[in-house]
């Protein structure tokens, strides 16, 4: 049955949500501040209406979405108390940390709302509705927290979302918390403070900037993503990434230690223990990494050249799932990253790019 959603946010989440949704054919409320994203999202027929007050527009809704920043999404849900509501109303939010959110959510004493904490574990260095894209959760993670064991609830909100291709996990917002700390937020700590130091470096050795390779991009590419909402991230999850901050500051000592000590043996067991763990990550069965089929293709930096390296691939009928150019700079070659559904399309496509003399590596 065709459902009124309300979508609070119109950005990178938000929008790419609202794509699926409507592609389910439900009638879609649009609400941002932001007055281009709220207009552009209609003009692309991606909402059906623009809704100016959020808690007006709830009077219609059987479905809310809340893709708004953490700290606005709580205190979205603080007011949903105060509204009346003639019909029940589903309340979801996307927020990357759940604690305080759930907290909230658990305090709604509103009958007529259910609330289902969301997080699509899938996103983006970009923000804002001009990066949102349909495609944007497919095979991804989306963690779900039900506030309590509504079941058919949750069917409900996952048919929704059917048109995602996300896969459901349901998880309690403290396991989320601590395992998103580990594999999301404290790496963007990280990221930010190996840039900062290589900002620091950059007064005494001006060359750096052009030094900066393959390795440091692919390390340091999500210190590239939106300030303040990383800086919500990190305060909503302080519980979390406090602690792992000293643990941290150990490791390094540790790792300190064996270098002035010239410990050859252990720093070798440290990075075979470490490369044995990131490849034992579940790349292409079910896991926290999308299941992708990669190949890496080397690329000059001229006009045309990724278009060509695509036809290939598209006169010989093969999908790609994926695409992402990881290094070119002027006149230098550069990689492009590319990821296919299945291994049968991996192996193909590095044929056929190799009988064009394009240099193609497939990862194992
Ligand atoms: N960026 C990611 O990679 C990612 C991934 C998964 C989940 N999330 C979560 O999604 C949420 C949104 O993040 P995003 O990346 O889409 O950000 P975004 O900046 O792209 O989108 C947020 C939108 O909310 C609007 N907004 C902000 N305050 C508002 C208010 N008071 N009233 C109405 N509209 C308001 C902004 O104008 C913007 O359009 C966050 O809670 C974040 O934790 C982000
Ligand atoms: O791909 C990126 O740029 C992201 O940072 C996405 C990422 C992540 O850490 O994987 C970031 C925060 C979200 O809550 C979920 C996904």
């Amino acid at each position: 049955m065709n459902k009124t959603v309300v979508v609070a946010g119109l950005g990178l989440i938000g929008g790419s949500l609202a794509m699926n949704i409507k592609k389910e054919g439900h009638f879609i409320l649009g609400h941002d501040e932001d007055v281009q994203s709220l207009e552009l999202a209609y003009r692309q027929g991606v909402i059906d209406e623009k809704a100016e007050d959020l808690y007006e527009a709830l009077s219609r809704a059987d479905v809310l979405f809340l893709a708004l920043p953490i700290t606005t999404t709580v205190q979205v849900i603080r007011k949903l108390n105060n509204v009346t509501l003639t019909k029940d109303l589903l309340v979801t939010d996307v927020s990357s940390v759940k604690n305080e959110v759930m907290k909230e959510a658990s305090l709604l004493t509103n009958d007529r709302i259910t609330f289902i904490g969301g997080h699509p574990m899938s996103g983006s260095h970009k923000n804002g509705f001009t990066a949102a894209k349909p495609h944007l959760f497919e095979n991804a993670i989306y963690v779900l927290s039900p506030v309590n064991d509504r079941d058919e609830k949750t069917k409900e909100l996952r048919e929704l979302l059917e048109a995602t291709k996300a896969r459901f996990v349901t998880l309690s917002p403290q396991e989320h918390d601590e395992m998103t700390a580990v594999i999301s937020h404290f790496p963007h700590l990280i990221a930010s403070s190996l840039v900062q130091q290589a900002k620091k470096w950059q007064h005494t050795h001006p060359e750096l900037k052009n030094l900066a390779a393959g390795g440091f991009r692919d390390i340091t590419r999500i210190a590239s993503s939106n300030p303040p909402l990383w800086q919500d991230i990190f305060f909503q999850n302080k519980q979390q990434l406090v602690p792992m901050l000293e643990d941290w500051i150990q490791e390094m000592t540790r790792l300190k230690e064996y270098l002035q000590n010239d410990s050859q043996e252990e720093t070798l067991r440290y990075l075979t223990e470490a490369k044995t763990f990131r490849d034992g990550l579940p790349v292409k069965e079910k896991g926290a990494i999308p299941g992708f089929y990669d190949i890496f293709v080397d690329i000059y930096d001229q006009p045309g050249t990724i278009h060509k390296v695509i036809e290939v691939l598209a006169e010989a009928g093969i999908s790609i799932k994926n695409i992402e150019i990881l290094e070119i700079r002027e006149g230098i070659t550069g990689v492009l990253r590319i990821s296919f559904p299945t291994g049968k399309e991996q192996e193909e496509s590095a044929l056929l790019l190799r009988r064009k003399n394009y240099e193609v590596v497939i990862e194992q």
